[in-house]
């Protein structure tokens, strides 16, 4: 390959991998005019300026497929979103608001339940068939006894991955099954390193034995659908794109309108209740948010 790929960034510096070495870059002056700052995951070619010491210098940044916000991250092409089904149970309305914002990014979505081994109570095949149904993949995994760990590995392998999921799920303890001695930072070290060394910590790629990339920090952790604009919610919720073509009117929000497409799939079930039951609730908080914003 022409091109490295950026997998850390410390003060100016720019650890890029190429020809699977380390290079240790800067980038030009240019970048800085441009006012274009280097990110993690981003392309590149690089210069070698000592082939013996590793260091580099970055030439060329290509264009960006996805630009990732929290963490800042480049080319992410994948989330995996992950739940558990008991300890703790899994939040639906957590699930549909991270699936707008994964939508939202444009990255390829996996769903996966995670605790397999322990007793459901939750319906489980009720949200699997949902999911399923709109084209998501559902995986159901146990990390601890290895179920599904296959399957998310193949989902893993040349992609460029973010985990999201609420706290203790086993974010960490799936990838660490995927490959050993891999673990995500999780969101309380992060603080303490915030706090110990008064500095904002960087996200940083990870590369798996499977060539598969990660992101170290988990994604969407912050659940604001502050940058969801009210008009493009309807947009993320993937199976009301192709209905929505029928609405009677072409800005049809699948509320009270007249001839609307999206209710009347609803009414057939073949939109499922509980995701337009989502939305709703969904456009209500960011349509409070708005309210609020202008209050101020
Ligand atoms: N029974 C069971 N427990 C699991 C499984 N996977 C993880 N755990 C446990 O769940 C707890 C949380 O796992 P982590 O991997 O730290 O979860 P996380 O999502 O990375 O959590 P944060 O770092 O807080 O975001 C740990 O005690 C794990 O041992 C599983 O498949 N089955
Ligand atoms: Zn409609």
């Amino acid at each position: 390959m022409d091109y490295g790929i950026i997998f850390k960034g410390i003060g100016g510096f720019y650890y890029v991998k190429f020809n699977d070495s380390i290079y240790e870059c800067k980038a030009r002056g240019k970048f800085k005019n441009q006012k274009i700052t280097p990110l993690v995951g981003d392309y590149v070619r690089i210069s070698i300026q000592d082939e013996d010491k590793k260091l580099g210098m970055i030439e060329e940044i290509l264009e960006r497929k996805t630009e990732l916000l929290r963490p800042t991250v480049a080319n992410v092409n994948q989330a995996i979103i992950v739940f558990s089904i008991k300890n703790p149970l899994p939040n639906i309305i957590l699930l549909d608001k991270m699936l707008v914002l994964a939508e939202q990014s444009g990255l390829d979505i996996v769903i996966c339940f995670n605790k397999a081994d322990l007793d459901v109570d939750f319906d489980y095949e009720k949200y699997e068939a949902i999911y399923h149904r709109i084209g998501y993949p559902v995986l159901k995994t146990c990390a601890l006894e290895g179920e599904g760990i296959d399957a998310l590995s193949v989902y893993l392998q040349d992609k460029i991955t973010v985990f999201s999921g609420p706290s203790g799920v086993g974010k960490s303890s799936l990838l660490n099954a995927v490959h050993e001695g891999f673990t995500l930072q999780t969101g309380e070290i992060s603080e303490k390193i915030k706090r110990g060394k008064h500095t904002t910590r960087h996200s940083e790629l990870m590369e798996l034995k499977n060539g598969g990339i990660v992101v170290d920090t988990p994604g969407f952790t912050s659940l604001s659908m502050h940058e969801v604009a009210p008009e493009d919610l309807k947009e993320y919720f993937i199976e009301f794109r192709m209905q929505g073509e029928s609405c009677r009117f072409d800005n049809c929000m699948h509320l009270n309108e007249p001839g609307c497409a999206v209710k009347e799939a609803v009414e057939r079930h073949d939109i499922s209740k509980d995701r337009y039951e989502a939305y709703l609730y969904i456009l209500n908080e960011i349509n409070e948010l708005k309210r609020r914003q202008k209050k101020w």
